[in-house]
């Protein structure tokens, strides 16, 4: 197994709950499983004043527990915190004191990764300040940069950052985070495409009749009311970790199984995405907040009581739209794509439908029978792939009935997935920029969302449903659906808890 080289890895943002909850404990199971090199530091930074130590048990409770067998006393000790003012670049001086300090105590070469985990207002700053003192580029290692989400607010502030970044960085040194590219299913949509004779040759407008992508969240805004409601289902998932999706499911055959070979097939979906007209979004696009209801029993507050969110709130927690990507492959074929708080589970799919048969066969009483067939590829929880389709029914006659042809990922192995935080910072400390985003292909996104956002600010009466905090949404993202049909609701079969549906 590769372990990367020696090198140090500085959070910038170090006292923030992003630290703590995700990017500690991912970097403490990566030393476990011995995929990190001997030599190796993690520097905190922000403001807050702290000492090492104090820094180490500021993320002790995080870490997993000895059940899990993680040695976080030996991985503890490769924690060091600098005091820092982010913002002001008189202080920077200190940090780089504080790595050549480093490197030379743990005899570490130049190597360092940057990691912007602070409010997004700094991320343009971050990098002008560690170039003012030439810690942008090193002439005995490498200099990466990792930028946390949102990346932009809007197109033009999208723009912005990218050229704030590339004033000091090249491209091949900026690695912009999605955290969905992480997820072990999500790339294994690219392998089940690519390493496999039967997908291919079917994935196309012949074969396919709509592509459905949902993710489903239970939780509300959690605490982050101020931020989501400057946010919304659209810039918070829609724009970024669904477009993604609609990439990997989109996308043509790389040349070769390389970043930017990947990269460029991603930014070329994007840029067939078929911009909606003002006079389209109102009947393309269902937006809609949850308003409050019962919940086994337990009254849920609606969006507009929580914490941070103005009580008069516009913004959207359900987003359900309609859109079409022009190009040989995926012409006049729908996509649809939906996302929510405040929805029954937390569940991430996305759903192939296959054209029927050119003729039906069987009759049922009279009536044609045949079924749907799907191919439905679970992201999350339950990660897997489902194909239904139609067999016969024992007995006399033909009654076709649909079957489900199932794998369940944890079948492969008894080892539990790696988090994408662990997938995502051992890719950068190896240098691998697939599953990390591209400027371009960033902008590309923006540009398709964006019309959609100028038409909602400019035209305050287009409709924002409201729906039962609890329920799928409001029904009027039903109507979205061409024909008869409906989204697939996954969890007919909800535990008992609503945490866990069957595949
Ligand atoms: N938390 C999460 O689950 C996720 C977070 N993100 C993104 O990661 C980034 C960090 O998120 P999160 O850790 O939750 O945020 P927090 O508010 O918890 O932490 C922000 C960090 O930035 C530091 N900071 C430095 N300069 C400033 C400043 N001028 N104003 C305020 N804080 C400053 C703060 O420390 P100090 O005050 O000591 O300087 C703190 O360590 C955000 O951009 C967020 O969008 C993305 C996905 C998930
Ligand atoms: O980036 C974000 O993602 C989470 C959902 O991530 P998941 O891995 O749990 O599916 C979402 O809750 C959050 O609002 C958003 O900022």
């Amino acid at each position: 197994m590769n372990t990367p080289e020696s090198h140090i890895l500085v959070i910038f943002g170090a006292s923030g709950d992003l630290t703590k909850r995700k990017l500690i404990p991912a970097i403490c199971k990566l030393h476990h499983e011995k995929r990190l090199p001997e030599k190796f530091a993690i520097l905190g930074a922000s403001r807050t004043e702290m000492t090492d130590e104090e820094f180490r048990k500021s993320v002790t409770d995080f870490l997993p527990q000895e059940d899990n067998k993680c040695k976080c006393d030996e991985f503890l000790d490769k924690l060091y915190y600098q005091p820092l003012g982010t913002a002001n670049a008189d202080e920077y001086g200190k940090l780089k004191d504080r790595l050549e300090e480093l490197k030379e105590k743990l005899d570490i070469p130049g190597n360092y990764i940057f990691y912007l985990s602070t409010p997004p207002k700094l991320y343009g700053i971050i990098p002008a300040n560690l170039a003012s003192v030439g810690l942008n580029k090193q002439d005995d290692g490498y200099t990466r940069l990792i930028v946390e989400k949102p990346f932009g607010n809007n197109l033009e502030t999208a723009q912005k950052l990218n050229k704030e970044l590339l004033d000091y960085f090249d491209e091949k040194q900026i690695y912009r985070i999605d955290h969905y590219l992480g997820k072990e299913t999500v790339q294994n949509m690219l392998v089940a495409r690519f390493s496999n004779g039967i997908f291919e040759p079917i994935w196309n407008r012949n074969f396919i009749e709509r592509v459905e992508i949902s993710s489903a969240e239970s939780l509300g805004v959690e605490g982050r009311g101020g931020y989501y409601d400057q946010s919304g289902a659209m810039r918070d998932m829609v724009q970024n970790h669904l477009l993604q999706l609609v990439g990997m499911v989109g996308m043509e055959p790389p040349v070769v199984a390389e970043a930017d070979a990947i990269r460029n097939e991603t930014l070329k979906v994007f840029q067939s995405l078929r911009p909606l007209k003002p006079e389209e979004i109102s009947s393309n696009v269902i937006r809609g907040q949850y308003i409050e209801s019962h919940i086994k029993n337990e009254l849920v507050n609606g969006y507009r009581s929580e914490k941070g969110v103005d009580p008069e709130s516009r913004t959207e927690t359900f987003l359900a739209m309609k859109f079409y990507i022009d190009n040989w492959r995926w012409a006049g074929v729908p996509f649809y794509i939906r996302t929510g708080k405040k929805l029954p589970t937390r569940v991430t799919e996305v759903v192939i439908k296959f054209r029927p048969t050119p003729h039906h066969l069987f009759q049922e009483d009279g009536v044609t029978a045949h079924v749907t067939n799907q191919l439905i590829i679970r992201i999350q929880p339950d990660e897997g792939i489902l194909l239904k389709f139609g067999l016969k029914e024992p007995g006399a006659g033909f009654r076709v009935q649909p079957v489900n042809m199932d794998f369940h990922y944890s079948d492969l192995s008894d080892v539990g997935l790696p988090t994408a935080y662990e997938r995502l910072l051992l890719d950068c400390m190896m240098g691998d920029q697939t599953l990390y985003l591209r400027g371009d292909a960033v902008e590309a996104a923006w540009s398709f969302v964006q019309p959609i956002l100028d038409a909602w600010e400019e035209n305050p009466s287009l409709p924002i449903y409201g729906y039962p905090a609890g329920s799928w949404g409001p029904q009027e993202a039903d109507a979205l659906i061409e024909g008869e049909d409906t989204w697939r609701y996954p969890c007919k079969n909800l535990s008992d808890d609503g945490t866990y549906c069957e595949l």
